[in-house]
């Protein structure tokens, strides 16, 4: 039996903690050069064959922990990252800026734009929703929904979450500006400001703050038309405003069910002075019946980039 396993054993913690330090609460020490246990492996040594083959052993148990926890590091800032972004959503987001995108086109899409396009709308959708929870840290924390974001949860620093959304809403911007076009570019860095520095302290001031959020959720598939385009027009707005309509009855619906979640984050609902929901309900739909008309500028009207507005169908 090898009797050099305990001294292995700690060898290999002492050179993990030096290599590694605490992946999760000291980020800045957790990743130092492999390099540093090659070194610790191949260290001369005048000493008896038994230490040695122990700290061999050790280097080598913590050169494969160090990997591993380099590969956990990298997994928690990168679910960390997905949750800031909110991901999905801002999957979707783009989904609306590509049909923009591609009814902006005409009849030839260039897919290399489309693809420009998308990738630009998600890293500025991906910085937004994330100043969005920079900003609401306290209010996530007092919410069920929202408890466990990695903000309150604690998993990631308020700094360091800033630091991804500049990086990333910055990057983003820019790959607008130079693969599709100033107007797209703008837009989207508008929108950003619009959702985190206009929306979000909107939501614990006043209730219109859900009509102004549903500006935001309107505004990308504008953005991609404006990238294939280059200009905005009647048109354009077809798809904008059935993305504002319909966002209405959704947020409508999830702040009625919620009421009391918004009300522990202290948020600013109209559900709140609403407790039989009529009158969400009443907003809900009238909002729904907006849609119609709409269908029908679809169906009638030819979508020209150029905006001018021809009465076949589409
Ligand atoms: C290109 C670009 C900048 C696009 C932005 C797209 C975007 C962020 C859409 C989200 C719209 C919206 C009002 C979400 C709800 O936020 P909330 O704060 O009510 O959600 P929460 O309560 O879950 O945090």
């Amino acid at each position: 039996m090898w009797r050099g396993g305990a001294t292995a054993a700690s060898a290999a913690r002492a050179l993990r903690s030096r290599m590694l330090g605490d992946p999760i609460h000291h980020p800045s020490t957790a990743i130092l050069p492999i390099p540093s246990a090659r070194a610790a492996c191949s260290a001369p040594s005048a000493v008896s064959p038994a230490p040695i083959v122990a700290e061999a052993a050790a280097a080598s148990v913590a050169v494969s922990s160090g990997a591993r926890s380099a590969s956990d590091v990298l997994r928690h800032y990168g679910s960390c990252y997905w949750e800031l972004s909110k991901a999905r959503l801002s999957a979707l987001v783009v989904a609306t800026s590509g049909a923009g995108y591609v009814l902006g086109s005409g009849s030839i899409v260039d897919i290399a734009g489309l693809c420009y396009t998308c990738t630009g709308t998600m890293m500025v959708a991906a910085s937004a929703n994330t100043l969005n929870q920079v900003f609401e840290i306290k209010n996530d924390a007092k919410m069920k929904r929202t408890m466990r974001r990695p903000l309150p949860s604690g998993r990631i620093s308020p700094v360091h979450a800033a630091m991804w959304a500049t990086t990333v809403g910055t990057a983003g911007t820019a790959l607008l500006a130079c693969k599709a076009n100033d107007l797209a570019a703008g837009l989207a860095a508008s929108n950003l400001i619009l959702y985190a520095f206009v929306y979000t302290p909107l939501k614990q001031i006043h209730p219109v703050n859900t009509w102004v959020g549903a500006v935001v959720g309107a505004i990308p598939p504008l953005l991609g038309w404006a990238a294939a385009a280059s200009e905005v027009s009647v048109n354009s707005m077809i798809l904008p405003a059935a993305l504002y309509f319909w966002q209405l009855p959704h947020f409508m619906a999830l702040a009625y069910l919620c009421r009391d979640d918004y009300l522990a984050g202290g948020y600013r609902m109209l559900s709140f002075a609403d407790p039989t929901g009529k009158r969400t309900a009443w907003v809900s739909l009238r909002n729904c019946l907006y849609m119609l008309p709409l269908g029908l500028f679809a169906y009638n009207w030819v979508l020209h980039p150029n905006g001018s507005v021809s009465k076949h169908r589409f």
